[in-house]
């Protein structure tokens, strides 16, 4: 089974300490929503996961390897793949070449006709196929969303995680992205969402963590965290006693 573990989990930029001792256990297949209000930690934890940045200490370990000191294609080849608040594609590429880069520099396939059927099975479920020779700078805010939704397919990793999928998306595409996650469950994954919209992060997770100023303050099934009261005095301030 799928695994991932973050043990106290610090980080600190100079004197500001984002991440107190964060622990967290994830099994696949299983969809994780991750709330916490701006400034919380939330892409500060993201960017260890994926070794974009190192924590100050605390392990990451995925299916029992440890992941927090390597370089981030290190940790796309251990199996761990994102998604970017802010897109990232190769706009001077197609859109069939974007899905190539990532398979080809990973070694997942060997170039020819397997990588071009994938290529185009992952774009046909993306529903943008027809799009398949158009420049990525061409795309939509939305489409370019499913093209680096893609680009992971393309790598197959066990834990993903998606940061902001739907930001600026438009409804229709939104039903994509909703049946991409669900496949990516059916097919085992360990999924961990971040989104400020929490119509879909109800709808999709199975359980909830939540961050509150670098701390994960909690961790269970959605219901449960959304009546909360530490949860909701992070979202909504000090409750009414208080105020009066
Ligand atoms: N490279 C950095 N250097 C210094 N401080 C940073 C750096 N990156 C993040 N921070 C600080 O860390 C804290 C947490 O930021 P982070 O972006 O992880 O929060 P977030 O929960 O993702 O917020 P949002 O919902 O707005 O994306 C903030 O106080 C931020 O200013």
């Amino acid at each position: 089974m799928i695994q991932l573990k973050v043990t106290n989990l610090e980080k600190r930029f100079g004197g500001n300490h984002v991440l107190k001792g964060v622990n967290l256990d994830v099994n696949g297949p299983e969809l994780i929503g991750v709330l916490g209000p701006n400034g919380a930690g939330k892409t500060t934890l993201t960017n260890i996961l994926d070794g974009a940045i190192k924590p100050t200490s605390g392990t990451v370990y995925l299916n029992g390897q440890r992941i927090d000191q390597l370089a981030p294609y290190e940790v796309a080849r251990a199996g761990l793949g994102r998604t970017f608040q802010v897109t990232r594609s190769f706009r001077r590429m197609t859109v069939l070449e974007n899905l190539y880069v990532p398979a080809l520099a990973m070694g997942h396939m060997n170039q020819g006709r397997a990588l071009t059927e994938k290529a185009m099975e992952v774009l046909e479920f993306l529903t943008i196929d027809h799009l398949r020779n158009e420049y990525a700078r061409a795309l939509s805010g939305g489409q370019q969303k499913l093209l680096e939704l893609g680009r992971l397919l393309m790598l197959n990793p066990d834990v993903i995680i998606l940061d902001e999928p739907f930001a600026g998306v438009h409804p229709k595409l939104m039903e994509v992205i909703y049946a991409y996650i669900r496949r990516m469950k059916a097919e085992g994954k360990a999924i961990i969402l971040i989104s400020h919209q929490m119509d879909a992060i109800f709808a999709l997770s199975e359980r909830l963590i939540v961050l509150n100023f670098g701390v994960l303050i909690a961790d269970g099934a959605p219901d449960a965290v959304k009546n909360d009261p530490a949860v909701i005095e992070a979202y909504l301030g000090k409750d009414e006693e208080d105020a009066a």
